[in-house]
């Protein structure tokens, strides 16, 4: 299988200090890897990576075939679909879920056209049915919850039949109806051999997605443990990420971690 992202000795240094350090991490095609680690430990700058809206200080990005640097960024952007939350905040709340999700196709964030070919509203349509959205698509982006909102950003994601798609922090601020929700639909995409190769970035164990095959597991910018995720998101792994004692147990394909009582 050949690699849908390769990261060599990658070091971002912003102001004097290194965001991510040394880091060599390889996704093949049609993995699905989950990124957790404790808030600031550089997963967002892992994904930014990943994007190519972010170039190393040092090491070499590979990405879908591609060598960061030595390609047109503008050719492998539409390559990627990426939902996150500092790019919904680049779209206008004034724009209906349709056209959020519609002027993906045309690389914008905002809509000028006045039409746009029927098969691009089709595929548009298709994928918001897929997330739960369709008795949304005439309501304005800034209307909807934040529930909404992660839907139409990952049908958004999905629009340009992108062979990577990166997610940051999709279940960030919902419930738990919206959170259980969101990753039936997210094992959904997982499973199906069709969907892109993924990458997600999560604070919760709980909400990985069946489907997830490996963990990168960063903590100060290093990578502590990258693998498949039955043998590397362990008790013992998942404590030594966070920096306390940890229990971390599977049931029926989810996750859950507990901390131990102080002593
Ligand atoms: N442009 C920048 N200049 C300086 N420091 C930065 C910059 N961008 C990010 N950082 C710092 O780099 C570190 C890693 O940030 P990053 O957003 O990648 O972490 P994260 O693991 O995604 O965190 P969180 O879980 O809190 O979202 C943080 O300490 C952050 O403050």
């Amino acid at each position: 299988m050949s690699d849908v992202l390769e990261l060599v000795d990658v070091t971002v240094v912003r102001e004097g200090r290194a965001l991510v350090e040394k880091v060599s991490w390889s996704v093949a095609e049609g993995e699905r890897w989950v990124i957790l680690g404790p808030n600031g430990a550089g997963k967002t700058t892992l994904l930014n990576v990943a994007s190519s809206y972010l170039f190393p200080t040092s090491g070499t990005v590979q990405i879908l075939g591609e060598k960061l640097g030595g390609v047109d960024v503008f050719d492998l952007r539409p390559r990627i679909g990426m939902a996150s939350s500092a790019l919904a905040g680049k779209l206008s709340a004034r724009q209906t879920v349709l056209s959020t999700v519609l002027t993906a196709a045309y690389g914008m964030t905002a809509g000028w056209q006045e039409r746009y070919d029927e098969v691009d509203e089709q595929r548009a349509r298709a994928f918001l049915d897929r997330l739960g959205m369709t008795e949304f698509l005439d309501r304005r982006f800034g209307t909807l919850s934040e529930g909404e909102r992660k839907r139409t950003q990952i049908a958004r994601a999905l629009m340009t039949d992108p062979e990577l798609l990166l997610l940051d922090e999709p279940a960030a601020g919902l419930d738990l109806g919206g959170r259980e929700d969101l990753v039936r639909r997210l094992g959904r995409l997982a499973r199906d051999p069709f969907a892109p190769s993924m990458l997600m970035v999560t604070h919760h164990v709980e909400e990985i997605a069946p489907g997830f095959t490996h963990v990168l597991l960063v903590r100060q910018g290093r990578v502590l443990h990258a693998g498949p995720i039955e043998t590397t998101l362990t008790s013992s792994n998942l404590s030594h990420c966070f920096g306390l004692p940890l229990v971390v147990e599977r049931r029926a394909d989810r996750w859950t971690a507990h901390g131990l009582p102080l002593g």
